[in-house]
């Protein structure tokens, strides 16, 4: 099955420590074919021709934004806005995704005025966390030229995995395959999966096995259908791009369900009465430097329409598919509970 997230990202644009990334426009072919078309970037392109023909480079920016649109890849243009030519192009990066396999591969240039800048560093990092908590994929690949040791020194530098060596065409080098080495890197690899919470020390006095306890409601909300709301959370927030259950953190003085009814207003804008809340389990997960412990209610009835406040992406799943869906550790042990109860 394929996780249809419903959104359209073909305006996205995502800031990357100084650098932006924004969508490609047709005004940026005469800055991209000369950045290009220069015999030590496109070497290290496997798809790409020398000499680079320019009409190509139009042709090239116009397919993007129908690539994204159907979801199949999204390239961006890598600028400095603070630069003295602000808007202005200096090398591309994009990822090309592989729906079936729930991966992307990542791909990039920088211009060679722009090298020993950190750009390509910044940029990959930044494109694989953001691909990796928005899209449907679970890793994201890379193939490098086996003689291109900055880019290889670039995603060691940011987390990826080296898996293994292949051999690819490149187009510029003339026929014949050429090594690459290949790359991986996962939520995990690149420390997105720590939930975060609780990190502060332990008071004095409290030994490691008496760890702080987080109390988190969280509620499988059931619609007419039988199916489960599920919540993606958003890139810049711990686990981000692992599908949770509603709900959020106990404050000091709340009772479960009243945090309950307090967050999904908050995050969904659903209002959802008392009686409505069924304590069907609980969680009791440790995280390592936390304990979580997390009520799990049902909830069959609410009022409105859940509507992402938060930046989170939503699904309604059957209970079938929720092992499709990449969750945190913690909520594991409720799949086959809630396909028990569906
Ligand atoms: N809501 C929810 N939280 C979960 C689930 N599974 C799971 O491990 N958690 C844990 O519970 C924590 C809930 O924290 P949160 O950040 O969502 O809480 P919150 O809404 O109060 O957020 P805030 O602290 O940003 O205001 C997560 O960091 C994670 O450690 C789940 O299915 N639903």
């Amino acid at each position: 099955m394929t996780i249809d997230l419903g959104t359209d990202r073909t305006d996205a644009a995502l800031q990357a420590g100084p650098y932006r990334l924004r969508t490609l426009l047709p005004s940026d072919a005469g800055t991209m074919h000369r950045l290009v078309n220069d015999w030590s970037v496109i070497r290290m392109l496997s798809r790409v021709p020398f000499p680079y023909p320019r009409g190509l480079t139009d042709d090239w920016i116009a397919s993007t934004q129908d690539l994204s649109r159907r979801g199949a890849a999204y390239h961006f243009a890598i600028t400095h806005p603070e630069s003295d030519d602000p808007d202005s192009l200096m090398g591309c990066i994009g990822v090309q995704v592989n729906a079936a396999a729930r991966s992307a591969t990542v791909g990039y240039w920088v211009g060679r005025p722009y090298w020993n800048r950190k750009v390509a560093s910044t940029t990959v990092e930044r494109i694989a966390r953001w691909a990796l908590a928005t899209l449907p994929i679970e890793r994201v690949a890379a193939a490098v030229a086996h003689d291109n040791p900055a880019s290889i020194a670039v995603l060691r530098r940011i987390g990826f995995r080296e898996t293994g060596s292949g051999r690819q065409a490149f187009v510029s080098r003339g026929t014949g395959d050429h090594p690459v080495l290949l790359f991986e890197a996962t939520r995990a690899d690149l420390a997105m999966d720590d939930p975060g919470v609780g990190s502060a020390p332990l008071p004095a006095g409290r030994t490691p096995e008496q760890k702080r306890v987080i109390l988190v409601a969280a509620v499988a909300l059931v619609d007419t259908d039988g199916r489960i709301l599920l919540a993606r959370r958003p890139e810049g927030k711990p686990m981000a791009g692992l599908w949770e259950f509603p709900g959020g953190k106990v404050e000091t003085g709340e009772t479960p369900e009243a945090a309950l009814i307090r967050e999904l207003d908050e995050e969904l804008g659903l209002d959802v009465a008392r009686s409505c809340l069924a304590p069907y389990t609980f969680v009791s997960h440790d995280y390592g430097h936390f304990h979580l412990l997390m009520p799990v209610y049902v909830c069959r009835r609410w009022k409105n329409v859940p509507h992402p406040r938060e930046g989170q992406t939503l699904a309604w799943v059957r209970a079938d598919d929720l092992s499709h869906y990449p969750m945190p550790e913690a909520d594991l042990p409720l799949i086959p509970l809630l396909r028990d109860l569906l």
